[in-house]
């Protein structure tokens, strides 16, 4: 499976925002996608699921065109977008969130819950509780359980390490590091660079809705001009 987004343009009303986004993810590449605050990095993540459909160009998954189906069938195709903060059931317990998320899944790719349950131990402590009251990584750990096991053919993470304490930002990086070696198909955005650089095989930086550089991540990691434009410091 291959995600190629080509050209797309964007608006919110009369706003302009994707101005002409190409990005390319491959089979089993983990890509970043960077940027300054209102790059357009979310915006193209919601481009890409259709629920904020481009005006213009091309979204390809391998050689179907993408671009005009609604959110709900890019869904079942296995586009998988997991949005920063807390979306979780919250009135639900995590055992239900798990078994809701389990009920339709796209069979070819679908994690099980004991695989689940193998990334992810602590959501076996967790089962009985009320998804509302748990802990900010937390619930970001079940976000992640639940798009697995729906069967996701990509994962577009958006900034998942929003509002996580350091600690909790150290376990979503060893998730990530096991996605990659699972070689799941994920695009992530983050404000954090140079954490989702650790992770990624390649990047993208945009800037003001279009492309501006694109390199192995550890060539975009090692480059103090980049460094410099992300407004990043040494690596920790
Ligand atoms: N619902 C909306 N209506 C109008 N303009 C919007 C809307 N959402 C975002 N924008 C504008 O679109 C531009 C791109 O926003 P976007 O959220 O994609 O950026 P971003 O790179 O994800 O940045 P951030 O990390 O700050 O979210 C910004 O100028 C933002 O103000």
């Amino acid at each position: 499976m291959s995600l190629t987004v080509d050209g797309i343009h964007t608006y919110y009303g009369q706003s302009h925002v994707l101005q002409g986004i190409s990005l390319n993810v491959g089979d089993g590449e983990t890509v970043a996608l960077l940027g300054r605050n209102g790059a357009g990095k979310t915006t193209t993540m919601r481009s890409i699921v259709g629920l904020t459909p481009a005006r213009s160009g091309s979204i390809r998954l391998d050689d179907k065109e993408i671009s005009r189906l609604q959110a709900y069938r890019l869904a079942r195709l296995g586009l998988s977008f997991v949005p920063s903060g807390r979306r979780v059931y919250g009135s639900l317990t995590v055992r239900q969130n798990l078994a809701l998320a389990a009920e339709r899944p796209r069979k070819e790719a679908a994690w099980s819950l004991e695989r689940v349950h193998d990334m992810f131990p602590n959501l076996v402590t967790l089962a009985g509780r009320q998804a509302g009251h748990l802990s900010g990584g937390e619930q970001q750990m079940l976000k992640l359980a639940r798009a697995l096991l729906g069967g996701p053919r990509i994962l577009l993470l958006d900034e998942p390490t929003e509002g996580l304490a350091p600690g909790i930002v150290a376990d979503l990086g060893r998730w990530l590091a096991i996605l990659r070696k699972e070689k799941v198909t994920v695009l992530i955005t983050e404000q954090n660079a140079l954490f989702a650089l650790r992770y990624a095989d390649r990047g993208y930086i945009i800037e003001k809705g279009t492309v501006r550089y694109e390199a192995p991540a550890a060539e975009l990691r090692d480059s103090a001009e980049i460094r410099r434009y992300l407004g990043v410091g040494v690596d920790t």
